[in-house]
């Protein structure tokens, strides 16, 4: 494992909780893994803590299984081999793109150095660009040269804080794909923070959500979004809207009783005996609910919104539950309106019932 955090914890003085607690997540070499979650919730401090700019209270971080973190052991910052970009892009403004680029790198041979520059300005696009200055860039370019500039020094591991978090919702999203093939075409190893879940989609092979110092889940995203681990996740990635339900054994398999009608013949449903008296919330997504007119069961709309090929209805069941459904935009439906609705569910994810 190239980079292991176990049970870590980090604490501030003074305050009650820790900032991260109880983290454990494992990142093989060439993975980028991406930390998300609300303001606060910790995922700088445990980048800090990696970087090993903040001390570990409890628990361990190693990186190629050397302990470089622990409550008895800290390797200085400068002796990890870590390459950071922050949300500022910090580049010298007196200096050009090409000393800046090349101000880790100064104990290589001057020939060396340039053709090193040269190289991870070409690796992120800006290669003959070593001899303007960083006012003359585009905020966009700026933070192209401060990757390049991490990268330079080849350190075994990239930390990236939000480093888009400066630039308009365009340019972030096209970064974030074109920072994702940077980092895969240097083979670099990353961890890398935002409160984006879009930009954690398009970076990462890894995602871990954050709440409260804790991490819920540490998975691909397509694990997240269809088998969120907490109520938190479900809920943070991708909006879950939960249906109170029963599950029920019958003859031929588990049976969810929901008020949009029974969900049978699912994969993987939890047993009755999961819950008391089988009573639980299952987990619903847009796209697991199916606006069609000759349905039983009938939804009101009480707020839609365009996205283009679809609507994102939001509706209200006659029990008083609220469901969203992506509808193709031709079904154009009022608010107020009732409309027939049925459930497409693959697979149940349940939780315990919240009252
Ligand atoms: N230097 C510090 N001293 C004391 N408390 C701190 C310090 N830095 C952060 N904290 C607290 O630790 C917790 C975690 O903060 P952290 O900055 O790691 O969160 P975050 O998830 O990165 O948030 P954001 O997305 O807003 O940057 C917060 O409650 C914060 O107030």
């Amino acid at each position: 494992m190239f980079l292991k955090v176990s049970q870590l914890e980090v604490r501030y003085a003074g305050r009650p909780q820790a900032a991260v607690n109880g983290v454990s997540l494992n990142l093989n070499a060439g993975d980028i893994g991406v930390l998300i979650g609300p303001s606060g919730c910790g995922k700088t401090t445990l980048l800090r803590a990696v970087a090993g700019l903040e001390p570990v209270s409890s628990g361990e971080i190693r990186l190629q299984n050397q302990v470089v973190g622990s409550a008895s052991v800290s390797l200085p910052p400068e002796q990890r081999r870590i390459g950071m970009v922050f949300q500022d892009y910090a580049l010298f403004p007196h200096l050009s793109v090409g000393a800046n680029v090349a101000f880790g790198i100064h104990a290589l041979r001057k020939s060396e150095q340039a053709a090193r520059v040269a190289e991870v300005l070409a690796l992120v696009g800006l290669e003959g660009s070593a001899a303007r200055f960083p006012h003359e860039l585009s905020g966009g370019q700026q933070q192209r040269v401060a990757l390049a500039r991490a990268l330079a020094p080849r350190p075994q591991l990239m930390l990236l804080d939000e480093p888009f978090s400066n630039l308009d919702v365009d340019l972030r999203e096209r970064l974030a794909h074109e920072v994702r093939s940077i980092l895969k075409a240097a083979g670099a190893t990353a961890l890398f923070v935002t409160h984006d879940q879009l930009e954690a989609f398009a970076i990462g092979d890894v995602i871990g959500v954050m709440n409260h110092g804790e991490l819920h889940q540490w998975d691909n995203a397509y694990t997240l979004y269809h088998r969120p681990a907490t109520r938190f996740v479900a809920d943070f990635i991708g909006h879950g809207v939960f249906l109170p339900a029963r599950l029920v054994m019958r003859e031929d398999g588990v049976v969810a009783e929901t008020p949009l009608g029974e969900l049978s013949d699912v994969a993987e449903c939890p047993l009755p005996s999961s819950y008391p008296n089988g009573e639980c919330d299952v987990l619903l997504r847009a796209d697991d609910v199916i606006h069609d007119d000759s349905a039983e069961v009938k939804a009101q709309i009480v707020r839609k919104s365009f996205r283009g090929s679809e609507f994102l209805y939001t509706m209200r069941l006659a029990s008083g539950q609220t469901v969203m459904a992506h509808v193709p935009s031709h079904h154009n439906h009022e608010v107020g309106e009732w409309v027939g609705m049925k459930l497409a569910v693959e697979h149940v994810v349940a939780f315990p019932r919240e009252k």
